[in-house]
């Protein structure tokens, strides 16, 4: 099943052409690492596939999506579990998931940089969204969350999702490979 399609993409930011002519296809089970150098556009092919921009030229299609960018996209002044729960999801499930279930009670603002890390992901992880988008996913996460988030997208790819990220480091080897700016 497809669950991102996009054909003869195009998108100009800020008076700039970042790529044109682009295919970009998400299959059940698939993962997608977007690189290239600061600037290329990798970010803004995120929210291209998220619907919060439109090409230039071109079509895109997809299903359901989330978004993990640098927004973290949880009220600061809650708790984290009920900041989580405004998104309908799995809550328990997602933060569990990236060890995270202690901090429930936690208001998110007194979070510290790798646990808003982890929460940002526990959202899109809890979702019910059949594509996740990633950006910079491993930023900020020591080894044990990087080892969570690689479980969590296993499983999500095992049970039939996709999931694009963008990101500088490396990431599992059963990864497509996409270059911007090459
Ligand atoms: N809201 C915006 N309005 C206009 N131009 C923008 C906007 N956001 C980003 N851009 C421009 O689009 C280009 C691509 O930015 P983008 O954030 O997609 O790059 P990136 O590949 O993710 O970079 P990095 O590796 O630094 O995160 C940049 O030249 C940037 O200045």
């Amino acid at each position: 099943m497809r669950l991102l399609d996009g054909t003869n993409l195009a998108l100009i930011r800020g008076g700039r052409l970042l790529f044109e002519s682009l295919d970009l296809h998400l299959d059940a089970g698939e993962a997608l690492h977007v690189t290239g150098p600061n600037g290329c556009g990798k970010s803004s092919l995120l929210r291209l596939a998220a619907g919060l921009l439109r090409p230039s030229t071109g079509r895109i299609e997809h299903g359901g999506v989330a978004l993990a960018d640098e927004h973290l996209a949880l009220d600061r002044e809650l708790p984290l579990g009920r900041a989580l729960a405004f998104w309908n999801g799995d809550t328990a499930g997602g933060m569990n998931a990236m060890g995270i279930g202690h901090l429930a009670d936690v208001p998110v603002r007194l979070l510290s940089t790798g646990q808003a890390r982890r929460a940002r992901l526990a959202r899109v992880i809890g979702s019910q969204a059949s594509l996740w988008l990633l950006d910079e996913p491993l930023n900020g996460l020591d080894s044990d969350g990087a080892d969570r988030l690689a479980t969590a997208i296993a499983a999500h790819r095992k049970a039939g999702g996709a999931v694009l990220a963008a990101s500088h480091q490396p990431l599992a080897s059963d990864w497509r490979q996409l270059e911007l700016g090459a």
